[in-house]
């Protein structure tokens, strides 16, 4: 009941006095007895949450709730199942390590925290970046700290910020225990899995197994495997301070220093020098629950001023404790902040920090540390676990320049998205490709260059970092982020299923005479084998007496024969060839053997997926699909066409060796050829190059000098352009017109076509199986300069012709013809020849970058 006295019902006034806590014990004691009086048990993680809410009918906790259901609803937790499997432990309780925890709890995992500070008493403040505020607010912060980011304010204390996170961690059922160390990793044994080595040894955190390990222990801890990067810059000496706050009236009327830089206010740091005889490069100051500055000091100035005993060009011996007076480094430190708050904050006096003491500390930030990888699976007795590493531990920032926890917060959520594909059984090596491809940003980030849709980041990193690249880093790069064990790499998942594929083929040929099968390539010469596999699953198609092993011709046309009539698998090569051919490729081996075994057992495995991982460079046709039918004789010679023999152009399948130079007969390879128009007859490229040469001097020295820009001051995108000026056609007239004429018909125009969604797909998946990615009808006709340099950003071009015909009808019908087809009209000379490297053309690596965007799949 919304208007009833909280005094009513006590488990109110334990929500409210958990909300209210200020110091972590005191949080983690209300929290416990709410949930005793609840009758709830925070160990049952899986439904705590649930209960809570059901439980406590209270409304300041309903507008919390609200807040979390929103969270929780995200797609990304996939209803709190995506990890549901999943034990995590996280080591820090630091802002990184908590915000990590909250996400992995969301994503239905259960969570363990460990941190070895027995309370929270950090007072430095951080900054936050807008989307760190929104964030948090969404997860409720203001129901925990209703001073948070209040007005203009955009930063927080640490203490408070893990007061925030440690709440709202413990109503997801996290379970966060303060005052235990991480000591280390325990291998699993053979029964149990991994598990943490804890100060005390006693904890039950030490009996907690877990597959996902998450080190945020900042700065100084960083776990076994990896290595860290030292970043070297100038010598840059930091110094913290935190000075009491009273809220008073007079205090609140000080002027914050939301981050000031020697270059930007020279005058102000050149009377601190000479005023005080502080010379600083830059100073913040933030008033929160503590007044906090943090600055960057001179050498110099510490020496002069007592602050470092004895100059050292080592940095770790001159910030040596022994080194630094501490009462030398407080004046100097309280000078600072009262000169540079213009002595208007009434009797500074020191914060105390976790050990009792003034809180001012000095740092070293000449170097800082980034580990070179964020994550990494060790696999011990089968049990694997997926180590990464987030906050300081990951990347140290520097603090002056406050992306600490806004980057933070963004490899926590990086890391979330990463267990979450973890969860979900990712292979090892695509999950860390992934991770390491988004963490080649993280350094990179800023306000400026990611999303500005606060309102949609989510774990989800396309939500943050727009045109971030998933697949950056390969599954192959990152092997060595595999620690030892068995896991298996590309080449040995690849590896293992062409040894499923031979164990298969030697299963079912043993004991036949004559046959042993070795490998896939040369064992299979003889045509023994193949009969013996037919004859294993059809033994009355093939009578295996009467084979003779020396007779190779004979037995592969008989098999060859057979698969073909039984199971319409096209044969690989002639059987003559068999006898003739200097090395068995293995590559049309696997494909054809995978046929016979998909065919024999009736499954579907994927082999031709696999074909292309072991050997991209080479083309795999799929034998029995369609293309198959039409492949079957050769495009030049009209004579049977074996996948052995088969090279392919255009739409087209010939023999290679077919495949010449018209013009002087050398046999052409693939990319090194064009299509003559008239003759549909395949030509080396260096005359269509001279061709070429010759047609875009005149374009760009005589047509385009003396025709075009004459009539056309300002080019226009999305117009017609069209290779010779024509009086009657400006550009924007409509493009029908040009249809009617023959003239026109025979000189396509690059039309640039505003597509519907389907027709895009339809482009896209016409152009799909293309031997030549991409629709390059456009290739054929010139355009103006900006078509050249790629100007165009979206939208396809198409020839501007032919109507109801596949873009790549209107290609092939164009540029090839057979032989016996009559000779075009003298119209079509325009476009009479094109060449693979045009810049019109759509598969020139250089347009494709261009077009890239077009590629993506349209959304429904
Ligand atoms: N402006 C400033 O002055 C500072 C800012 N920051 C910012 O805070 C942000 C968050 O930092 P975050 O990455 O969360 O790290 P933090 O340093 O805030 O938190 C890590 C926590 O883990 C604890 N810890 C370390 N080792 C172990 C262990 N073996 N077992 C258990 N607990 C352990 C640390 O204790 P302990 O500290 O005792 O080692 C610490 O409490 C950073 O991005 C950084 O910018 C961080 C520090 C200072």
């Amino acid at each position: 009941m919304a208007n009833e006295p909280d005094s009513v019902d006590p488990s109110h006034a334990l929500f409210d006095r958990f909300v209210q806590a200020q110091t972590c014990k005191e949080t983690q004691q209300n929290f416990i007895e709410l949930c005793r009086h609840l009758e709830v048990e925070p160990r049952d993680y899986k439904h705590f949450y649930s209960k809570l809410k059901d439980r406590l009918n209270y409304w300041k906790a309903k507008d919390l709730w609200q807040k979390i259901d929103k969270r929780a609803a995200h797609l990304d937790y996939d209803q709190g199942q995506a990890c549901h499997q999943n034990k995590c432990l996280v080591l820090g309780a630091g802002p990184c390590g908590l915000r990590t925890a909250i996400e992995l709890a969301l994503l239905g995992a259960q969570v363990v925290v460990l941190e070895k500070r027995a309370s929270f008493t950090r007072n430095n403040v951080l900054h936050l970046w807008l989307y760190t505020i929104r964030d948090l607010l969404n997860l409720g912060a203001k129901k925990f700290y209703g001073r948070f980011c209040s007005g203009s304010i955009h930063h927080i204390s640490i203490r408070q910020l893990q007061m925030i996170l440690l709440k709202l961690a413990l109503i997801l059922g996290v379970e966060v225990h303060t005052g235990v160390t991480f000591e280390g990793l325990q291998e699993p044994s053979g029964s149990t899995g991994w598990r943490a080595q804890v100060s005390p040894a006693s904890h039950t955190a030490a009996a907690f197994e877990f597959d996902v390990f998450i080190s945020a222990g900042g700065g100084r801890y960083v776990p076994d495997g990896f290595k860290v990067k030292e970043l070297r810059g100038k010598l840059a000496i930091g110094i913290t301070a935190n000075f009491v706050n009273r809220h008073s009236k007079q205090e609140a009327r000080v002027q914050e220093i939301s981050g000031v830089a020697r270059i930007y206010n020279q005058k102000f740091f050149q009377a601190l020098q000479t005023e005080i005889g502080v010379d600083l490069e830059n100073i913040v100051y933030y008033k929160d629950d503590t007044h906090y500055f943090v600055m960057t000091a001179k050498k110099g100035s510490l020496l002069k001023k007592g602050v470092i005993k004895q100059d050292f060009s080592d940095v770790n011996q001159l910030l040596a404790p022994a080194n630094v007076n501490q009462e030398a480094l407080q004046k100097y430190a309280y000078d600072a902040a009262d000169f540079s708050t213009d002595h208007m904050l009434p009797d500074l006096e020191f914060a105390k920090n976790h050990a009792g003491h003034p809180d001012v500390a000095m740092f070293d930030f000449t170097c800082m540390h980034r580990a070179e990888n964020a994550s990494l699976v060790k696999e011990r007795k089968g049990k694997r676990l997926l180590i990464a590493l987030v906050g300081d531990s990951l990347v140290e920032p520097f603090w002056p320049l406050g992306t600490g926890i806004a980057r933070g917060f963004l490899a926590a959520f990086d890391t979330a998205w990463m267990v979450r594909s973890w969860g979900k059984g990712v292979p090892p090596l695509e999950v860390l490709a992934e991770r390491e491809s988004l963490y080649q940003l993280l350094s990179q980030t800023t306000p400026e260059n990611t999303s500005k849709n606060y309102a949609a980041y989510s774990i989800d990193p396309s939500t943050r970092y727009p045109n971030a690249n998933l697949s950056l880093m390969k599954p192959v790069q990152v092997k060595h982020t595999v620690l030892d064990a068995h896991l298996h790499t590309c080449k040995s998942y690849s590896i293992r299923r062409l040894e499923d594929l031979l164990s298969w083929c030697q299963k079912n040929t043993a004991g036949y005479k004559h046959v042993k099968v070795k490998d896939l390539s040369e064992s299979w010469r003889s045509g023994m084998a193949l009969c013996a596999l037919i004859h294993n699953f059809r033994p009355e198609l093939i009578d295996m007496s009467c084979l003779d092993e020396y007779n190779i011709t004979g037995n592969n046309k008989l098999a060859f024969d057979l698969m073909e009539r039984e199971f319409g698998i096209t044969p690989v090569m002639r059987a003559s060839e068999m006898t003739t051919c200097g090395k068995i490729d293995q590559l049309s081996m696997v494909v054809y053997l995978t046929q016979i075994r998909n065919a024999l057992t009736e499954k579907h495995t994927p082999y031709l997926k696999l074909c292309l991982i072991v050997q991209p460079a080479a083309p795999v046709v799929p034998m029995a699909s369609s293309e198959a039918g039409s492949s079957e004789l050769c495009y030049f010679c009209n004579k049977h066409l074996y996948v052995l023999e088969r090279g392919s152009a255009e739409g087209k399948f010939f023999h290679r060796s077919c495949f010449n130079c018209y013009q002087c007969g050398s046999t052409l390879r693939q990319g090194g050829y064009t299509f003559h128009s008239d003759t549909g007859k395949p030509e080396i490229h260096f005359i269509l190059f001279f061709y070429f040469t010759l047609f875009y001097s005149i374009l760009f020295y005589f047509i385009i000098p003396h025709f075009i820009l004459p009539y056309s001051p300002l080019p226009k995108p999305r117009t017609v352009h069209n290779v010779v000026p024509q009086a009657s056609n400006t550009p924007e007239e409509p493009e029908q017109n040009q249809e009617e004429t023959p003239e026109s018909k025979s000189k396509p125009s690059l039309r640039k076509l505003q597509l519907s969604q389907e027709e895009k797909a339809d482009r896209l998946s016409q152009d799909s199986d293309s031997e030549t990615p991409a629709s390059s009808s456009a290739a054929s006709t010139s355009s103006s300069s900006k078509q050249q340099e790629g100007g165009e950003e979206e939208g396809y071009w198409s020839g501007g012709t032919a109507t109801g015909m596949s873009l790549r009808d209107q290609r092939n019908r164009r540029c090839m013809r057979r032989k016996s087809e009559p000779p075009p009209s003298a119209h079509s000379q325009h476009g009479k020849m094109r060449s693979k490297f045009s810049p019109w053309n759509l598969s020139s690596p250089r347009l494709q970058q261009r077009f890239s965007v077009l590629r993506v799949a349209p959304s429904g």
